[in-house]
This record gives C-alpha cells, sequence and structure tokens, in this order.
C-alpha cells in the first residue's frame, strides 16, 4: 500500500515577522518538515535565509528542517549550518564540480543527503549518484521566487524519476515536489510517485484558516 504524503511548509513564503507564528501552527498541526530555502544571489537571481536563521530555527521547534540550498560552490558552505543527524539537506546537482564529495559528507554527518534538480535538468544525471542519496528534490519551477507557475513537462518527469530510480535499484529514495504544489498539481504528483511535498503560496500560505488549507493539501496526497 501507498504511504501518505507528506508536506514540507516553505518558510520563506512565511514573511518575517510570522515565521514563529506560522511554526506553531504547523507544529499544531503536525506538519513533517519545515523547508528552509537558502539563496546565494548567484545561483538563484534572489536572496534567502543563511546560516544564522537555520542555527536559531532549529533551535525552537522539533519540526524536522529539510533546507534547501540554491547555491553556488555548496562545497564551500555546508559547514557553516552545523546541520545536524536525522535533518534532509538538499544540493543542486548544477551547483558543484563535487556533489557525490558533497553528498558523502552529509551523510557521514548523519544528515539525509537529496539531490536537487532544475526543471530542465535531465534525470540521468542520478545515475552516478543513487548510491548516496535519501531522496530527490524535483524543482517544478525554476527556483528563486515563491508565487510561480509550474514548468509542465515536470509532472511527468516525477513518473520518470520514480521508475528510474527503482530500475537502478533504488526504491527507497524518496521524490519530493517542490514549487507551485496547489492541490491540483500535487494530486497529480502523488499519482506520479512523489512522497513529500513542498507547500508554499500555491497551497497553505494564503487566505483562509490554516487547518483546513492543509487538510485540502493532505486531502490530495493520499490522506
Ligand atoms: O523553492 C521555492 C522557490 O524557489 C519555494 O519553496 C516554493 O516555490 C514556494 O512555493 P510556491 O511555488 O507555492 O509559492
Amino acid at each position: 500500500m501507498r504511504e501518505k504524503g507528506k508536506i514540507a511548509a516553505s518558510i520563506m513564503c512565511s514573511g518575517f515577522d510570522q515565521v514563529m507564528d506560522y511554526v506553531h501552527e504547523f507544529e499544531r498541526n503536525n506538519i513533517e518538515f519545515l523547508h528552509v530555502d537558502v539563496m546565494d544571489g548567484t545561483f538563484v537571481p534572489n536572496l534567502a535565509y543563511g546560516p544564522d536563521f537555520v542555527k536559531r530555527l532549529r533551535k525552537k521547534t522539533d519540526i524536522t528542517l529539510d533546507c534547501h540550498l540554491m547555491v553556488d560552490r555548496a562545497e564551500d558552505k555546508l559547514d557553516w549550518f552545523d546541520f545536524q543527524p536525522g535533518e534532509h539537506v538538499s544540493l543542486h546537482y548544477e551547483g558543484t564540480c563535487h556533489i557525490q564529495k558533497c553528498l558523502d559528507y552529509l551523510a557521514k554527518k548523519g544528515v539525509k543527503p537529496v539531490i536537487a534538480i532544475n526543471p530542465g535538468t535531465p534525470i540521468q544525471v542520478l545515475e552516478e549518484i543513487a548510491d548516496y542519496i535519501a531522496g530527490v528534490l524535483v524543482l517544478h519551477v525554476n527556483p528563486g521566487f515563491a508565487g510561480q507557475k509550474i514548468v509542465p513537462h515536470t509532472i511527468e518527469k516525477a513518473a520518470r524519476i520514480r521508475k528510474y530510480l527503482d530500475d537502478l535499484g533504488h526504491p527507497e529514495v524518496y521524490i519530493e515536489s517542490d514549487g507551485n504544489i496547489t492541490c491540483e498539481n500535487a494530486a497529480k504528483l502523488y499519482k506520479n510517485g512523489s512522497d513529500i511535498f513542498v507547500a508554499g503560496t500555491s497551497s497553505i500560505f494564503r487566505e483562509g484558516d490554516i487547518d483546513e488549507l492543509i487538510m485540502n493539501l493532505r486531502k490530495a496526497i493520499g490522506w
């Protein structure tokens, strides 16, 4: 039987003054992960949370952090965050020439290493690193900004990734979907094999009752 989908709430979508209010709502709703976007202004054309924010946030909540590093040369920056065992950290295939070394570094720290791939990156890049990853973060938008529209082919790309990982002998590697995860897109992606859903302005960070918004997304992903 297929497991229910999990939610990674994208804290970048909360506004600085509301971060902890949202975190408390997510704790009350048993949200599985807090997705923290780290942006360096070169890998993506935007700036977002840095190491101090990550270190403070982990002290304030028991929800598992799921840090998405949208940075160039991740190998120079991994030490800055003091990542803890059990946390999930995604690194972009496109952002470093030393991806295997970076993934290995995370695994040795007890962190779940996740590879992130942009919409235009072919799934075959997973072949050489499938042994070193716990998950694949599939970008359904070109990363950098909330509120974008899904790149259409990425919906079936999730299904191709699931099959590719299974064929490589890695059914345990999960798929996480990020970018324009509306309830409608989430339902299609869940059907195509995605396991974790980054919830941003398209689903839970919008006008309305937060419990209801979360429940609507949960219903789309097998609850
Ligand atoms: O990674 C991101 C942007 O690069 C955000 O986490 C995500 O896209 C926000 O969600 P939404 O697309 O629903 O606003």
